[in-house]
């Protein structure tokens, strides 16, 4: 690779995304970028009421990124050093699609483009695909109360929106590579040969 690789982590929710950015930071001593969760204040309203919150909560996603983005940019794109981060800006428009109607969807995906069309893209994307058991098992162990009101018709339709979102920016953006990552069979959690075959494969990918 010509210059030091942006590398970002996609899949839905409870993939695994920020447990293999973080092992995988440790791994190649890379910088690692998480998204703010905690300091969200409109998850809980927005499980409880997702037409009443959508907007607020994929604005505050999409100005928290938009901010982190940029502080990644000058702190290490710009000055040619490796960078690990637990998303893809393009997320935003996976899940404003998705949650948004009508003019408020218009309006938000207006705005999610002019912040972000200029920005860097991460040169690899390592998505963790799983299906809709595994996922919603991992959401129930992990435990965070405001995602009890998660419905699994919410995350089928999640599982669907990131395969359509991933084969749609394999096409738009064909200088970022994907790896597909099977995160019902592959576990780099508990088997430590497939946490080495990713690793192999992104130090490939890092050359
Ligand atoms: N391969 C795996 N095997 C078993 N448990 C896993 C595996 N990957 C992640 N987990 C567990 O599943 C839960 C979700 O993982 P994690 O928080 O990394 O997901 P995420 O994709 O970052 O989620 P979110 O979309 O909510 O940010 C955590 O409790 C984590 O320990
Ligand atoms: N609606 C919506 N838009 C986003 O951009 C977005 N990004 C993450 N999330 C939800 C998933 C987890 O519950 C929790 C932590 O990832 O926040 C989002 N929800």
């Amino acid at each position: 690779m010509k210059h030091a690789p942006f590398i970002a982590v996609e899949g839905p929710i409870g993939a695994g995304k920020t447990t293999l950015a973080t092992m995988l930071a440790e791994e190649f001593q890379l910088p690692v970028i998480k998204e703010i969760v905690e300091e969200n204040p409109y998850l809980d309203k927005f499980y409880q009421n997702m037409d009443d919150w959508s907007f607020q909560l994929e604005m505050f996603f999409l100005c928290n990124r938009y901010k982190q983005l940029e502080d990644t940019v000058n702190e290490y794109i710009n000055k040619d050093k490796p960078v690990i981060s637990d998303y893809h800006i393009y997320k935003n428009l996976i899940f404003g699609e998705r949650t948004l109607k009508g003019t408020k969807r218009d309006k938000y995906r207006e705005i999610y483009h002019v912040l972000t069309d200029d920005l860097p893209k991460p040169d690899i994307i390592l998505y963790i695909r799983a299906d809709l058991d595994t996922l919603m098992a991992r959401i129930a162990k992990r435990g965070r109360p405001f995602e009890e009101e998660i419905s699994p018709a919410y995350m089928q339709q999640l599982i669907e929106d990131y395969d359509d979102a991933m084969a749609s920016l394999a096409v738009r953006e064909p200088s970022t590579v994907i790896v597909t990552i099977d995160g019902n069979q592959i576990d780099f959690v508990e088997n430590k040969e497939d946490f080495a075959a990713i690793s192999a494969q992104l130090k490939e990918l890092m050359k």
